[in-house]
């Protein structure tokens, strides 16, 4: 029997609704995937409601839980770290520290970091340490990069010209280390305007996906922890990477599909769940240059 995949998932708690840990524990679980959440804030709900409730994890508690499972002698069966929104950049370096014990003790385990770097438009800036952080440190100890074009447009100071400069882009992420850059959310001049587009780009080769993009009323939160903690998985349960980029796509198209019907702000994740397991839709990624 194949042995299940264990994630260490380092990112925030909702207890109501789904951002962060609440949006990629259930469906990475949901496919056979072992998960080990570390939240790292638990808030009442997540912040584009604009109140919540709720106390960040003091940083020292990072090292101090991973210390814990070291010392019940589990640490070596964890498989990957999956980071994503930090509080600070004394945060990220711990974690990058966990990420760094654990190789030790498994050096198969990959890491895998969604650079959060927040909306501006929907009032969630990061601190410019957190970027700066992200582009310098974590982009070199991580196996795979997940921005999406704010993100991407950050690491590369600027906005792309065409959907090849966006791999262009990307591309230039390779030389600071990860394996392949997945760019979970497109934008640039010319993008056809109905349909949501990522990329997959490794050092031989460019992959380009186009799902159609649907009416919300509010834009969902919780899409992006959704569709990097579904990528990881499928991974893990050994897809190739061209594979699990399609797997995400057509299983976070899923849960849209579900939360538009539902007329739902909050990702309608347990409603989705079979579909999540076993993606109805198919979207072809296309080989690009
Ligand atoms: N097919 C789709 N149709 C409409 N909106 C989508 C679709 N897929 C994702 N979205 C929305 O697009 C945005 C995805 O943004 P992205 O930058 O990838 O991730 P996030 O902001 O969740 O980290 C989110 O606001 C999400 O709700
Ligand atoms: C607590 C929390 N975590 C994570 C996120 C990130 O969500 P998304 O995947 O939409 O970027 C948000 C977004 O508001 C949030 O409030
Ligand atoms: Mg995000």
């Amino acid at each position: 029997m194949p042995r299940t995949p264990h994630v260490l998932a380092i990112q925030s708690h909702v207890v109501f609704g789904h951002a962060g840990n609440s949006a990629a524990e259930f469906p990475m679980r949901r496919v056979g995937v072992n998960v080990w959440p570390l939240n790292t804030v638990q808030f009442s709900n997540h912040t584009q409601y604009g109140h919540w409730t709720g106390q960040v994890l003091p940083p020292e508690q990072i090292p101090a839980l991973v210390d814990g499972i070291a010392a019940i002698g589990e640490l070596g069966n964890c498989d990957a770290v999956l980071s994503g929104y930090l509080g600070s950049a004394a945060q990220g370096r711990s974690i990058l520290e966990v990420v760094r014990r654990i190789r030790e003790v498994n050096p198969r385990a990959v890491y895998l970091c969604d650079p959060v770097m927040g909306h501006p438009e929907k009032g969630c800036i990061v601190a410019p340490e957190v970027s700066e952080f992200l582009l310098h440190e974590a982009a070199a100890v991580a196996d795979y990069l997940c921005p999406n074009q704010l993100e991407l447009d950050s690491f590369c100071d600027r906005q792309p010209t065409s959907l090849e400069d966006c791999a262009a882009m990307a591309r230039g992420l390779l030389v600071r280390g990860p394996k392949a850059i997945l760019v979970k959310h497109l934008n640039y001049p010319g993008k056809p305007a109905d349909a949501f587009e990522m990329l997959l780009v490794t050092l031989d080769e460019t992959w380009h996906l186009r799902r159609p993009l649907l009416a919300f009323p509010r834009q969902p939160v919780g899409v992006g922890d959704l569709t990097s903690g579904l990528f990881l998985a499928r991974l893990l349960l050994g897809d190739d990477l061209r594979t699990a980029f399609e797997f995400c796509a057509a299983a976070v198209h899923e849960v849209l599909l579900e939360t538009q019907a539902c007329g739902s702000y909050e990702l309608e994740l347990v409603r989705a769940q079979d579909r999540i397991a076993h993606p109805r839709v198919k979207f072809e990624a296309v080989k690009l240059g």
